[in-house]
């Protein structure tokens, strides 16, 4: 290295090393705090993880934050801190839709952390009954996507299991087109879950009008593919391509640069207030005119904003649709709590499914 050049970094390095040792010793003791916080949870039986907590330290770390780091990397270190603080109190299994590389595995770990114990599943129901039977004591599953809507299976899981809601994620999905050379030589065929190949098909047309597009069980399963056969190229996220060894040809192929999923954090526990949340409820009108227009009636007068609306055709019979519902709010705020009152009263069915921390 130029000899200038390392006049200035060696005192600098050095000074960075100091502050490590700094940081290692904080971080010590912020853990032995935790694992004192662990056991004084012990003597009660309460949950270790504390979403409403760990949403208000970011938050605090956010405001008192005067850059350069931007708010988002001041999440994410905390985030992982507490994960790892988190482990030592008890480490949490994590079941999400895998196998490895896919977006539901980024969104829990963006989640939780990497201190986590990871059980990726063969599907969305096997991530329910993972945390329905304990098996799991935390899930993560797709609820809706900017380009494709609803994730109606996740829906339809919500209505009957018992899982509550303890949390939210959104992640930007940014496909990739990835081989085993890192380039298109001797590639004819490209894999991708149906959903990524129609989000890229524009890319496609106009840079690889060649390339035979087939469908894969899931854009991690295409890189799985592609990392043992040199023609095939697949389209998956980056964390596929670092789990699966394979080059990226090209980066952002997808045709909406906005395309983002939203996942949701599900487990056995209730968060408590922390002063920013949501609360997501399913709810059933009879059949009859202006029914639904009453049956949101109740949000308005206790001036609760509601942040989203979905239906699904009910299948009893009974009832024409559910109706999934997210509010601004608490269940224990006042005015989210006489909504819910109100709601409850007049709806043929009724479900609160959680309150929790609105997405970082
Ligand atoms: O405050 C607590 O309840 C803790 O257990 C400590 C801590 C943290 O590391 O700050 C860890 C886990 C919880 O989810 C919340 C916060």
């Amino acid at each position: 290295m130029d000899d200038a050049l390392m006049k200035k970094l060696v005192p600098l390095r050095e000074r960075i090393d100091e502050l490590d040792a700094r940081i290692l010793e904080l971080l010590t003791e912020r853990a032995r705090t935790a694992l004192q916080v662990g056991e004084a949870k012990q003597h009660v039986q309460g949950p270790v993880f504390r979403p409403e907590r760990e949403a208000q330290v970011i938050r605090r770390l956010q405001q008192l934050n005067g850059g350069p780091l931007p708010a988002s990397s001041v999440a994410a270190i905390w985030a992982e801190i507490m994960s790892a603080c988190r482990a030592l109190e008890q480490p949490a299994r994590v079941a999400y839709l895998g196998p490895e590389g896919t977006y539901s595995e980024q969104a829990a770990l963006e989640h939780f952390g990497h201190a986590i114990e990871p059980q990726p599943c063969a599907s969305f129901d096997d991530v329910v009954r993972a945390v329905e039977t304990g098996r799991a004591d935390f899930g993560m599953v797709a609820v809706e996507n900017s380009n494709e809507g609803a994730v109606n299976r996740t829906l339809d899981l919500l209505l009957t299991a018992s899982v509550k809601v303890l949390g939210e994620r959104s992640i930007d999905i940014r496909h990739c087109l990835m081989t085993r050379s890192g380039t298109l030589e001797g590639v004819t065929r490209v894999l991708a879950h149906p959903q990524a190949l129609a989000q890229c098909r524009g890319w496609l047309t106009a840079n690889h009008p060649g390339l035979a597009c087939e469908p894969a069980a899931s854009n991690a399963e295409a890189a799985r593919l592609a990392a043992q056969d040199p023609s095939l190229a697949a389209i998956a996220g980056e964390q596929a391509a670092r789990h699966w060894k394979l080059g990226i040809v090209a980066a952002g192929i997808q045709d909406d640069p906005h395309n983002r999923t939203r996942f949701l954090a599900i487990g056995q526990t209730d968060p408590g207030r922390s002063g920013r949340d949501k609360t997501s409820l399913i709810l059933a009108v009879p059949n009859r005119a202006g029914a639904v227009y009453r049956m949101l009636a109740p949000l308005a007068e206790n001036n609760v904003s509601m942040t989203r609306l979905e239906s699904r055709p009910a299948r009893t019979g009974e009832w024409e649709y559910y109706f999934y519902v997210d509010v601004e709010g608490h269940r224990e705020d006042p005015n989210v709590a006489a909504a819910l009152a109100a709601l409850q009263q007049q709806a043929a069915f009724f479900k609160v499914l959680g309150s929790y921390p609105r997405c970082p």
